[in-house]
């Protein structure tokens, strides 16, 4: 097992691709906390799951756009779970929306879930783990939209490149503590943040079409990848962003 014995924290983990990677970890030997908006009874069919596989868990509901939430999620994990080596940070929205009518309220959404949601939990995560000193992994779910556009999503490409970017960034700050930072960019993965946009058949066949392995991605798909890097496995590799898209990024023609 990849993970045996190992402390795995993940925000948005009630759902899509943190739900996956969450329970894959419990496969792989981990005990999981989770934090999310959701109410816990919401999640209790996952940490029962995550029970039924030996693995201890945790619940911590809060919305990672305001600061105290990551303070608390560790406060908790610390207290309940007793400590930290995997921290994922997921939580995301993607509202579709036009460019040139996009509300600001829309964009400072965005932004704060997506991009300073993310800093303040990675900053909290990484303060656990120095305090710790037993190094650790952490890893961003960014996006291929970090390296290409989308007209649709001009508020949401940029806070995954944010985050990639970020993982860059605090792979050289925390490599002198032992702590590895990596991100991963997953292609177009059927979750519930883009069933309405998927439910246009046209477009989603237009998508699948561009994909070398000919369909998109199921939140599964993340899970062996995140794992991977949270695992002694990938024990020398940091600032690196692995795609996960099926190979769409590279099909230019
Ligand atoms: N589904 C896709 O095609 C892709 C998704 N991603 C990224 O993957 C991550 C996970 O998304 P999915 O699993 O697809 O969507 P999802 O909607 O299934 O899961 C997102 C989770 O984040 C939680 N969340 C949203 N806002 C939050 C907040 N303010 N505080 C705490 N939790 C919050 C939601 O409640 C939900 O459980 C996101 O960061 C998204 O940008 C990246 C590339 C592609
Ligand atoms: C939610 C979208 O379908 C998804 O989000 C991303 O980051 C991908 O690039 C897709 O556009």
């Amino acid at each position: 097992m990849l993970l045996e014995g190992k402390i795995f924290a993940i925000t948005g983990g009630a759902s899509g691709i943190g739900k996956a990677a969450a329970l894959e970890a419990a496969r792989q030997g981990a005990d999981v906390a989770i934090t999310d908006l959701v109410s816990a009874e919401a999640v209790q069919q996952l940490l029962r799951e995550i029970g039924d596989l030996g693995r201890r868990s945790l619940y911590y509901r809060g919305d990672v756009a305001l600061a105290e939430t990551a303070l608390g999620f560790m406060a908790a994990i610390e207290s309940q779970l007793g400590g930290l080596d995997v921290f994922v940070s997921n939580a995301g929205i993607c509202p579709f929306h036009a460019f040139l009518d996009l509300p600001a309220e829309t964009l400072r959404q965005t932004v704060e879930v997506n991009l300073l949601g993310a800093y303040f939990m990675v900053q909290e995560a990484a303060r656990f783990m120095v305090r710790q000193g037993r190094g650790g992994a952490i890893i961003a779910v960014s996006s291929i939209s970090a390296l290409v556009g989308g007209a649709y999503q001009t508020h949401y490409t940029p806070t995954k490149a944010g985050v990639h970017s970020l993982m860059q960034s605090t792979a050289i700050a925390l490599g002198p503590h032992g702590i590895r930072c990596n991100s991963v960019l997953p292609g177009t993965i059927r979750t519930p943040i883009n069933a309405d946009d998927l439910a246009d058949e046209t477009k989603a066949q237009g998508l699948i079409d561009r994909i070398p392995l000919g369909r998109l991605g199921e939140p599964e798909d993340l899970a062996g990848p995140i794992v991977f890097l949270g695992s002694s496995l990938a024990g020398y590799v940091t600032g690196a962003a692995l795609l996960v898209d099926g190979g769409c990024f590279v099909n230019l023609q």
